[in-house]
């Protein structure tokens, strides 16, 4: 029952056919007798963004009249995905928008997948920024988005005929984007280059280059609540539109170039997902939209008259990852530069204001930039880094005295050639808290990320295990069970309520319930085995089970390991018996994911993968035992497809390397089992539902250590021949050629394998053969389905905000209260 105490546009069917073909003949222009899909979408999304624009100015007004605390969550990624289902579901209008569509002669469906997918992310991080915002507005805690408007967002992934992966430009906004207002009315200039001049007073950075930072906002709507928080997301222009002067001297090129490169800042998404590019418009990109983004926060705090000494009682912030830090700086120069604040003032204020999530151990993916590019760009911020780092040390010195190796190990600045500044050390040092984001990762970040400040400032570290919304990844994604689940505990409250799912497993035994957990799978693998024969030609059974493996393709989440043993389980079918294969449990194996455009390996690893899907798919032998699939260009949109369908999910990482992962909570939200190493959240989804529920195997983080120098030393040699003949295949170029199995093997050799997937190989076979065993006995699998569902509360992304919002931004939930 939702409420809509508020909402001032009626709500009936034939109300909202009138608005939508009003937005038809009046915003798009057309004639109401002539509009196909497409236009039915962008009317319906205006008519629905409508009804945003009331609660979103309301909300906004109301917090600033009870002016209450703010957290401002700065990202340079926000994986949204479609907006119009969303917006329908935490509305509540769903059903009136299908019947009004109905009565147009379209199919809501059918509007819905007109919509583009804004791709402004690469894999976890911008999905976790958009898990949180549908959280923060729907338990009513006053927050803000930030972030970059991308033109072009994450590429969209083709696969060649022979199999590999190409990139191509995703120019998302070609149809418009209906869900954004742009503000012309907000914008900041913002520099980059230039020389610092001391005025006497303080400093002042002139000269260089300055762009224009445009806001455009974006309504984020809570679920079953009025309130509709903004995402403020900032596009680059030139700072005057033309420059007359090399315009008029005829020097016609300059005058056009220093307008791409202003628009070039925020042209296109960096598509590394755990590898800096280090490269110097990425770093503009940081500062252009961090910049701006810290200069509307001070004008909206100063619109009352009091101190910025008190800007942390009412303005939190939180960096996601060290891609925001450089605000660090840019505060302290906003503060002393423009405010006239002292160092320690500001210091003590800039403190209290941030802080900071780390999501990755990976030493390769922690962002440092060379002291001569900052001070190239930003000179003001290298001189504020460098006083901070002094003050830094000095007092480290004073209690390590002579302790030149903890003064390295905490200093701010890389020294070496080229010098480099370290943005995570630059991150804890301005905040007031830092956290991880599952157990095993929070304390890797104390005692192998940052143990000297760890020793110094314990309370400063937290952990806030990852969360996913259960409204996108379950009441939208997968309405077929969610069906069931509310009418077993006769309410929807459970979809911003999970814990309320813990009232399932009472049923677990009811035949009913199973049968009904069963059919709603069996709805979702069938609109997934629809999928597969669209795009592949190729029919699959839903009796098989659907084995699914889609994240971003990296070498510690080891996809490479999946399909060593999907070759192996294809040789063990050619083997087997006709008897044999009547015992065989088929299996459906889908995997996919982007490779970083430059992470050749990544790229050889989709190569093999659809190799070994050509060979596997077209040998009669194996027939429907077994399938496999790389489904192309996953995102947001084909993820909330394909996992509702999961049997089984693969989360079967190097342990102590991923960070947490969410998708191992989407998959088992909608259903299925996971098989997976001791690793991210997949610990603490095991103590919530149980060790009979889930498939682990695989070293322990503790045991990596020793058993890298046991292969690199040769203390250890695998002797799995079925490893053995599956590499054999690979270096006789069974599926793929030699420009890819060469470099694959190689790092299968025991003093390459870093991610130790010849280590792990034989226990993880293990697990794949007690998961067919298992999924024998359908009334057992169903059963362990229902009570894993009934136990993941814990990572909703609402638990997740509501420990942010207690234990680090000290957030008030803020509903919206009508004026009477
Ligand atoms: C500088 C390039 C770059 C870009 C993005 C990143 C992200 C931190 C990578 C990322 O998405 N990490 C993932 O974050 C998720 C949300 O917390 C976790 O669940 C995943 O385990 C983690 O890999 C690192 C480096």
């Amino acid at each position: 029952i939702h409420n809509i105490m508020t909402q001032y546009l009626p709500r009936d069917v034939d109300s909202i056919l009138k608005q939508i073909v009003n937005h038809v003949e009046y915003t798009l222009a057309r004639t109401k007798y002539n509009f196909d899909e497409q236009h039915a979408y962008q009317a319906t999304a205006y008519s629905v963004r409508d009804r945003l624009i009331e609660s979103w100015n309301d909300t906004q007004q109301y917090f600033t009249e009870k002016d209450v605390k703010r957290v401002y969550y700065l990202s340079m990624e926000f994986l949204m995905g479609r907006y119009l289902n969303n917006a329908l579901l935490n509305l509540g209008i769903e059903s009136q928008y299908q019947g009004a569509l109905k009565k147009l002669g379209f199919d809501l469906d059918e509007v819905e997948h007109q919509e583009r997918d804004p791709g402004l992310g690469n894999g976890g991080l911008g999905r976790l920024a958009a898990c949180f915002m549908d959280s923060l507005a729907t338990i009513n805690y006053p927050a803000w988005g930030y972030g970059i408007r991308y033109k072009y967002g994450m590429f969209e992934q083709r696969i060649s005929k022979e199999g590999y992966q190409i990139e191509i430009p995703d120019y998302w906004l070609t149809a418009g984007n209906p869900w954004e207002i742009e503000r012309l009315d907000v914008k900041y200039p913002v520099r980059f280059y230039g020389e610092i001049k001391h005025n006497g007073k303080h400093y002042e950075w002139q000269g260089g280059e300055v762009v224009t930072a445009i806001a455009y906002d974006s309504p984020i709507p809570g679920y079953d609540t009025y309130n509709t928080l903004n995402l403020r997301l900032w596009s680059a222009t030139p700072a005057s539109e033309f420059d007359l002067d090399s315009f008029s001297r005829g020097d016609y090129y300059s005058a056009v170039a220093s307008k791409e490169a202003a628009e070039k800042i925020s042209s296109v998404l960096y598509p590394n997902d755990a590898t800096e590019a280090g490269k110097e418009l990425r770093l503009k990109q940081q500062h252009f939209f961090v910049s701006a983004t810290l200069q509307d926060v001070v004008r909206r705090f100063k619109k009352k008259d009091r101190p910025l000494t008190e800007l942390h009682t009412k303005v939190a912030i939180q960096l996601n990852d060290t891609h925001p830090t450089i605000g660090i700086a840019e505060l302290m120069r906003i503060f002393m530069d423009h405010e006239s604040m002292g160092w320690s003032a500001a210091w003590a204020t800039t403190t209290k204001v941030f802080s900071y999530t780390n999501h990755t151990v990976l030493p390769e993916a922690l962002e440092r930039w060379s002291v001569d590019l900052v001070e190239k760009l930003l000179p003001r911020h290298m001189q504020i880094i460098y006083e901070i780092n002094r003050r830094h040390l000095e007092e480290v010195v004073k209690k390590y005295p002579g302790d030149g190796d903890k003064l390295m190990r905490m200093s701010i600045i890389e020294e070496g050639f080229p010098k480099m500044v370290r943005m995570a050390v630059l991150a804890v040092v301005g905040s007031h808290h830092v956290n991880g984001v599952a157990a095993i990762h929070s304390g890797l970040v104390k005692s192998r990320l940052f143990p000297d400040f760890y020793k110094e400032q314990p309370d400063k570290f937290l952990n806030m295990t990852n969360g996913v919304t259960p409204r996108r990844w379950m009441q939208s994604a997968n309405p077929a069970l969610s069906e069931v689940i509310s009418r077993w505990l006769e309410t929807d409250e459970w979809v911003s309520n999970y814990e309320l799912c813990r009232g399932l497993e009472q049923f677990v035994d009811s035949a009913d319930m199973q049968r009904e957990f069963r059919e709603a799978k069996r709805t979702n693998k069938k609109r997934v085995a629809e999928r597969i024969k669209k795009e592949f030609g190729v029919e699959v059974s839903t009796d098989a089970m659907f084995d699914i493996q889609v994240k971003r393709i990296h070498e510690y989440k080891r996809q490479l390991m999946n399909v060593l043993s999907i070759i192996c389980r294809y040789n063990a079918i050619k083997r087997m018996t006709p008897a044999e294969k009547e015992e065989c449990v088929p299996r459906v194996c889908i995997i996919g994911g982007k490779a970083a455009a430059g992470y050749v390996i990544a790229k050889h690893i989709i190569r093999l993968i659809n190799g070994v899907s050509k060979v596997v798919n077209n040998d009669k032998d194996v027939g429907d035992l077994l399938k496999v699939f790389f489904m192309t260009n996953y995102n947001v949109t084909l993820a909330e497809d394909i996992i509702p369908a999961n049997d089984i999910s693969q989360h079967i990482s190097t342990a102590g390397m991923e960070a947490s992962g969410t998708s191992n909570m989407k998959f088992v939200m909608n259903g299925g089992l996971i098989i997976g190493t001791m690793d991210g959240a997949n610990i603490e989804i095991r103590e919530e539902i149980g060790n009979d529920n889930m498939f682990i195997f695989g070293l322990l983080e503790e045991e990596i250590d020793r058993a890298r120098n046991e292969l690199k030393y040769g203390g250890y040699q695998h002797t799995d021949s079925r490893l053995q003949e599956a590499m054999k295949q690979i270096e006789a170029n069974k599926y793929c050629g030699k420009d890819v199995s060469e470099p694959l093997l190689k790092n299968l050799q025991p003093y390459n394998d870093y991610y130790l997937v010849t280590r792990d190989f034989s226990s993880y076979m293990d697990a794949q053969a007690r998961v067919d065993e298992e999924y024998k006995n359908q009334t057992s699998w169903v059963k362990k389905t229902i009570t894993s569902v009934a136990r993941m509360g814990k990572f909703s992304s609402d638990r997740t905000i509501r420990e942010y919002g207690e234990q680090i931004w000290n957030l008030e939930a803020t509903p919206f209260v009508p004026s009477s």
